[in-house]
């Protein structure tokens, strides 16, 4: 690694400009202003990746009746004893029970029915012989793969002896009506929400998850597709934003790139309010001549008093950063990241994703930190905390790429970031540092 030469890192704080806040300071100070967002009730599917609001109990068992397990005969099992290929039992088969059936025929001596998986267990009967264990009613005696189709006075002949409860699945035996089955804080992935359609739960009362607007801004932007004029680049931040918003569990809507101007801005912004729980932007957070972001901001009707605090952080990337909220009454938070895309998708990582995951309830708010060997010599400015890129695997982490907040292709093929503390200056090959993963 090369020693750094980016710009942001030869500043420090003097009495001239405002202090410099660190990594710590600002996650807090936004964290301290984030709430869950309230529970409201929602359908099933809606639902997904939101974290419960309630202690879900169910209300009735689960298998609610007994059940066949398997497609065979339902039958008395002292009929069956001592069963077997040469001797076989010889059952009279009474009637079909299929899945859902409600009018069961009755079991009794010397009688068999035929059932289909799940069918209700029909009077009398103590166990299934699965048809394999059978002749299928074809009359051969010899063990049949398959239900031969129904005849009047039909037989079946039983090759083995069936034991009392066999194929059964008991009502209760795996949720009984009263039992406690998800507590309020769940996160409802599949299997969760399939859990509460079980019961016949058709909605639940769950956090939402967070509606997250996303805009880029800068006059140089063209949307990916466009016809890239001198000096323009294509925006990439917001799909980024949008695509990490989506990961960490929020509904995130793209804006595409708004051009600075002030008031195009501010215009932009507030049709976005109402539909917003959080809103993210990306560029002009810097020093530029252009401060339209600020200037915008500012502006929003019905924020007096509010507004957004634009500040220095002692990290490398993401060293300019705002922080606030806009719009009428509390208003909504906005967090205004740096430009360079891979600024912006650090900040992300470290200060969006805990609001959304916050908003949601979850209680892993943060990506995974782990320790690793890193084999390679390491360098980062004082007094900053560096985010390098990095792959990681093994335990063991190796830098990709550079360390500038330009280098798209090396984050793309990143899988974590490497933590360079603020102390550090120079890290020997075969030291070890804190790695955060971007992967689950
Ligand atoms: N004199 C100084 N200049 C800069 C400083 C500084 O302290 N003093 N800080 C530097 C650092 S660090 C950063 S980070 C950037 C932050 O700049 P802005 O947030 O104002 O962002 P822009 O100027 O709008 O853009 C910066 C860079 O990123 C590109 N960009 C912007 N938006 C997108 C997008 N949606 N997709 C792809 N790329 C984007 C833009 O073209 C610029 O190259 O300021 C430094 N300068
Ligand atoms: O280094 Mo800037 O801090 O590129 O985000």
């Amino acid at each position: 690694m090369t020693g750094t030469n980016d710009p942001c890192c030869e500043e420090s704080s003097t009495p001239a400009t405002p202090r410099m806040w660190t990594v710590d300071e600002h996650l807090a100070d936004i964290l301290g202003q984030i709430a869950p967002l309230p529970p409201i009730e929602l359908q099933l599917l809606d639902a997904q990746g939101c974290t419960l609001a309630e202690d879900v109990v169910a209300a009735t068992d689960l298998p609610p009746f007994d059940n066949s397990s398997m497609d065979g005969y339902a039958l008395r099992t002292a009929d069956t004893a001592g069963a077997t290929e040469q001797h076989p039992a010889v059952l009279t088969v009474v009637g079909d029970v299929a899945a859902g059936a409600d009018e069961l025929p009755k079991v009794g001596p010397g009688q068999a029915a035929r059932i289909m998986t799940g069918a209700p267990m029909p009077p009398g009967a103590e166990g299934v012989a699965p048809v394999e264990w059978t002749d299928g009613g074809t009359g051969t005696g010899r063990a049949a793969d398959s239900m031969a189709a129904p005849v009047e006075g039909e037989e079946v002949r039983v090759l083995r002896p069936v034991d009392e409860g066999a194929h059964i699945r008991r009502r209760g035996s795996d949720i009984a009506a009263g039992d406690r089955v998800l507590p309020a804080g769940a996160m409802l992935g599949p299997a969760q929400l399939g859990l509460l359609a079980a019961i016949g739960r058709g909605t639940v009362r769950a956090r939402p998850r967070p509606r997250v607007v996303v805009l880029s801004t800068g006059s140089e932007l063209v949307q990916p597709g466009e016809r890239v004029g001198p000096g323009q680049i294509s925006d990439s931040n917001s799909f980024t934003l949008t695509a990490a918003a989506r990961d960490a569990g929020a509904i995130a809507y793209r804006v595409g790139g708004v051009p600075d101007d002030t008031a195009t801005l501010r215009s932009v912004l507030e049709d976005q309010l109402g539909l917003a729980d959080l809103i993210i932007t990306s560029g002009g957070v810097s020093v530029g001549a252009y401060d339209v972001v600020k200037e915008a901001l500012q502006s929003v009707e019905g924020g007096e008093g509010a507004g957004v605090d634009f500040r220095r952080l002692r990290m490398q990337p993401g060293k300019p950063q705002g922080f606030g909220r806009i719009g009428a009454g509390a208003g909504v938070p906005l967090l205004a990241l740096p430009g360079n895309p891979v600024s912006a998708y650090i900040s992300f990582e470290l200060f969006v994703r805990p609001v959304i995951r916050t908003m949601l309830g979850a209680a892993d708010i943060h990506r995974p930190v782990v320790r690793a060997l890193c084999p390679d010599e390491l360098r980062s400015p004082a007094g900053r905390r560096q985010y390098l890129r990095g792959w990681y695997q093994d335990g063991e982490v190796r830098p990709v790429g550079g360390e500038s907040s330009h280098l798209v292709g090396a984050l793309a093929r990143a899988n974590c970031l490497i933590i360079v503390p603020e102390e550090t200056t120079a890290l020997a090959p075969g030291g070890t540092v804190d790695v955060v993963l971007l992967t689950d």
